[in-house]
């Protein structure tokens, strides 16, 4: 964070801040804070590798994620996380010449090889998180060391809805305890073993279960991206009162995308209505009945849904591993990011 950066100097110009009148900073915060043209002048060198059509195609429903967003905001998070991979590879490099010793007497770890760079992309239900990972998967694949990209989400650890009717716990799906949070950490922790080929369990949001002996095989990527409500949570105290580990504790890089809890809202409803007049009419999908009721109908359902479900979720578990995450991307109300916070090194 030099004082004199020209290239920050001419954004700050472009999006009218006075260049003269720079916030002092905030040393309370453990973030550093970037408007989106600051942040955005940080791969003016790098070409961007997408072009329209594979935005369309990388956009989920009611996203309004446009070219402009990918150049200003993901291309520079591609870049940054490139070259923390490329640290990560060093810090691996270093670490095995620090093993050299062992090697003449035969006791080097025999497993050496490196492990998947894993991202976590946390966020509320209908806040964009699935566009926001697939984005970050096509970029991060266009980079020459990272080519393996995979990326898996959350709902294939949900647990069927067999057995969350057993546990009581229908109406809480996305809940921490929704999950089978034990699978999900050997899952992770296989991959940060090094394990060649690593199984995940698939969600279908179209049954609106799990699909019964359909599995995600992950195969040692260079990075993988795990999308998700609850990646960012903490471990949860065991009945003992001891606190064992969380899929966070495996990540090596973290992103949160934020928005206010009543734009989310509003996305969620207007998505449901999509919905309605889309994949709920289809006779297979689990929602199919409601693709009869009218729009008000529909609004309020959604609402209810919203109140009941996914807002208390937001309030009571998501929002709070905000702070945990090491960027957040703020969405306005009209979907684009405004800001981008990365925490400090
Ligand atoms: N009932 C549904 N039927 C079909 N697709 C859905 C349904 N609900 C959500 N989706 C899709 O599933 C994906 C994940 O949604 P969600 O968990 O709300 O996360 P986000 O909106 O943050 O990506 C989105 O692409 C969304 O459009
Ligand atoms: C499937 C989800 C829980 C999200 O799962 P994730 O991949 O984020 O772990 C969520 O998108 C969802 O559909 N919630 C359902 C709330 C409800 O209508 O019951």
């Amino acid at each position: 964070m030099s004082h004199v950066d020209p290239q920050l100097d001419r954004a700050r110009k472009l999006a009218g801040l006075n260049t003269a009148r720079r916030s002092e900073p905030d040393t309370t915060s453990p973030f550093w804070e970037f408007d989106r043209e600051v942040w955005g002048t940080l791969a003016q060198a790098t070409p961007l590798p997408l072009k329209q059509r594979d935005i369309e195609r990388l956009r989920g429903l009611g996203d309004r994620m446009n070219l402009d967003e990918v150049a200003q905001v993901y291309l520079p998070l591609s870049r940054l996380l490139n070259l923390y991979v490329s640290a990560q590879r060093a810090k691996h490099d270093l670490t095995r010449e620090f093993f050299s010793p062992l090697h003449e007497r035969g006791l080097e770890p025999q497993d050496a090889k490196r492990t998947p760079f894993v991202i976590g992309v946390a966020g509320s239900v209908a806040v964009g998180k699935s566009t926001t990972a697939r984005v970050l998967r096509e970029l991060l694949a266009r980079w020459p060391d990272t080519p393996r990209v995979e990326l898996i989400t959350t709902d294939g650890f949900l647990y069927p809805n067999a057995e969350l009717d057993r546990r009581r716990l229908n109406g809480r799906k996305g809940f921490p305890e929704s999950y089978d949070r034990r699978k999900l950490l050997k899952f992770i922790s296989a991959v940060k073993s090094g394990a060649p080929e690593v199984r995940a369990p698939v969600y279908s949001h179209h049954t609106y279960d799990i699909v019964p002996g359909a599995e995600v095989v992950v195969r040692s990527p260079d990075v993988l991206i795990v999308e998700g409500l609850n990646v960012l949570q903490p471990a949860r105290p065991r009945q003992d009162g001891t606190v064992g580990l969380a899929i966070s504790d495996y990540f090596d890089f973290s992103v949160y995308v934020d928005a206010r809890s009543r734009d989310i809202r509003q996305w969620y409803i207007s998505r449901f209505l999509k919905l309605k007049h889309g994949a709920f009419q289809d006779e297979d999908s689990y929602f199919h009945r409601y693709s009869q009721l009218d729009d008000d109908e529909a609004i309020t359902l959604a609402t209810e849904i919203w109140d009941s479900i996914n807002f208390p979720n937001l309030r009571e578990n998501v929002q709070p591993s905000r702070g945990r995450a090491d960027l957040v991307l703020h969405k306005s109300s009209d979907h684009t990011i405004r800001k981008v916070q990365l925490r400090k090194l």
